[in-house]
C-alpha cells in the first residue's frame, strides 16, 4: 500500500526516466488540456459512486482521482509542498 507522497515520488520518477508502456507518459504527454479533462471525469466518478456505489467503490474512484491530481501536478512542476501549504 502506498500513500500519497510515495506515489508522487513514483510519479516524478516515472516523468524523468519514461518507461516503455506507461500510463503516467501517455497522459503527461496529452499535456493539461488532457489531463485537466480526466480529472473533471473522475470527479464526476466519485460524485456518482459516493450517491449510488459502495463505499469501496468510492474510495476507488477517490484513488484514480488523486492519481490524476498527481499527474496534473506533475506535468506543472508543482510538488506537495507547494499544495499542503494551502491547506
Ligand atoms: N493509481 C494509479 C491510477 N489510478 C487511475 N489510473 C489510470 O486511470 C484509469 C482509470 O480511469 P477510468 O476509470 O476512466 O478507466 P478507463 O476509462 O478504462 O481509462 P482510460 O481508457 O481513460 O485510460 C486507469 O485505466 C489508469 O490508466 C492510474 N494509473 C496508475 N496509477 C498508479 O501509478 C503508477 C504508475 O502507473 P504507470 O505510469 O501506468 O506505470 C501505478 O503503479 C499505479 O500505482
Amino acid at each position: 500500500m502506498k500513500d500519497f507522497d510515495e506515489l508522487f515520488a513514483q510519479l516524478t520518477r516515472i516523468a524523468a526516466e519514461r518507461p516503455e508502456g506507461s500510463g503516467t507518459v501517455r497522459e503527461l504527454d496529452g499535456g493539461v488540456h488532457t489531463i485537466g479533462k480526466k480529472i473533471v471525469e473522475e470527479a464526476a466518478e466519485v460524485w456518482m459512486a459516493a450517491e449510488y456505489e459502495t463505499d469501496d467503490n468510492t474510495a476507488m474512484e477517490i484513488s484514480q482521482l488523486l492519481y490524476h491530481l498527481q499527474v496534473l501536478m506533475v506535468a506543472k512542476g508543482l510538488t506537495p509542498a507547494d499544495v499542503y501549504r494551502h491547506l
